[in-house]
């Protein structure tokens, strides 16, 4: 399958976190952030992030992102993308509306622009979706789909709003001791309509995903171990329609939607327990390194293209065998451009040469 590469050829940094001004040149296939704890290794990563999905990886609070005592942050990127070349500028000033411009000019929706530039990242901070609530392991299947299918994410941003209304409202029945049943069933008929599609996408995505994350998985683990990704939802069992219909007096009660696809949830599972509690520090780490391949695997897959790959402190989360592994692919199959970060430059740099493929190293000093 022929596919094509993006190339982040340069990135240029405005009050972005710890920086103040830097810019940044690129080698086309491999790239190391080198240096102590502490001195914005990752938020080089998370800079580049920024251009692909308008916003960090690590603090959604946009003004966060800016450095301490400035008013505003730029992140600029040049890329070489279907040999065209394309500047995204993604700018925040404390109090306006963050601006994401693709070649001078401004996006009406952001989510137009997700998508446009690929790209996954592999961190620590994964570590979230096996510890933290359903709503991370949701917004990571919204993130992969959205990838490839702006429509969902319309659709999702319409049922939410929906949500949120119903939500009020039930707060508004409780609070004036009223109700009304035909303006519930607008909303009702709404969250039927934009939460059916989105179930069925969602379900349509983890029919696909399932064995390319099982492959994956299998070439990372040296164990025996049988792991799986379950999707569930209220939805598989009834129409959502007929949820919000018959249980409308619990909602009453606790003013609040208590069926719809904001309550689907991903279960990780391994040997038919959940990995949360059962799973060994290895055995999780590979099974959250094999969901990201496997992103990549899916976002490639759709779109044609090898997308960006930020390995964030790799070293953390693997030992050497594996971190070589990780790196061979990028020999092995056909990637697209690598940006690594690690504390140490020799012990990354041993690692890389043995690739055979052009890099650059990135020193960076407090
Ligand atoms: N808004 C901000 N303004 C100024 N500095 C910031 C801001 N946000 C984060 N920082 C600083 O950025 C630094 C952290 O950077 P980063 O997480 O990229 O480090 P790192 O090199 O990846 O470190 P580690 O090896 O520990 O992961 C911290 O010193 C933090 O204080």
């Amino acid at each position: 399958m022929s596919s094509f590469s993006m190339i982040l050829q340069k990135l240029s940094l405005l009050n972005y976190k710890n920086f103040e001004a830097e810019t940044f040149e690129f080698d086309p296939k491999i790239n190391c952030f080198v240096g102590n704890n502490g001195v914005g290794k990752t938020n080089v990563l998370d800079a580049i992030y920024h251009l692909s999905f308008g916003k960090s990886y690590f603090n959604p609070i946009t003004t966060q992102n800016i450095k301490h005592d400035a008013e505003f942050f730029v992140v600029e990127g040049s890329y070489e993308r279907k040999d065209t070349p394309e500047k995204i500028v993604v700018s925040a000033k404390k109090g306006q509306k963050k601006i994401i411009k693709r070649n001078g000019k401004a996006y009406e929706k952001f989510s137009e622009h997700i998508g446009f530039l690929p790209l996954v990242i592999i961190s620590p901070a994964d570590r979230d979706l096996i510890i933290e609530g359903s709503d991370t392991r949701r917004k990571f299947v919204d993130g992969v789909i959205s990838q490839r299918d702006s429509d969902y994410l319309n659709t999702l941003i319409k049922y939410n709003k929906v949500l949120t209304q119903r939500n009020s409202l039930l707060k508004y029945f409780v609070a004036n001791n009223t109700f009304s049943q035909d303006t519930i069933d607008i909303y009702n008929e709404q969250l039927h309509n934009f939460g059916t599609s989105i179930f069925g996408k969602r379900t349509a995505f983890l029919e696909e995903f399932l064995p390319i994350f099982l492959n994956r998985y299998k070439s990372i683990s040296s164990g025996g171990e049988s792991i799986n990704l379950v999707y569930e939802s209220q939805l598989q069992d009834n129409d959502l329609l007929t949820l919000l219909q018959t249980n409308i007096s619990k909602d009453r009660f606790s003013q609040y939607s208590n069926f719809g696809i904001h309550k689907d949830d991903l279960v990780f599972e391994i040997d038919g327990h959940p990995i949360k509690k059962f799973g060994s520090q290895g055995q999780q780490k590979s099974y959250l390194i094999a969901l990201k391949l496997a992103q990549f695997d899916f976002i490639k897959n759709h779109s044609k293209t090898n997308p960006i790959l930020l390995l964030d402190d790799i070293f953390d989360k693997l030992d050497e065998t594996r971190v070589e592994h990780l790196i061979s692919l990028v020999d092995n199959e056909n990637f697209g451009q690598l940006f690594i970060s690690d504390t140490h430059y020799e012990r990354t740099e041993k690692v890389i040469k043995k690739v055979h493929q052009t890099y650059k190293m990135f020193p960076l000093t407090p």
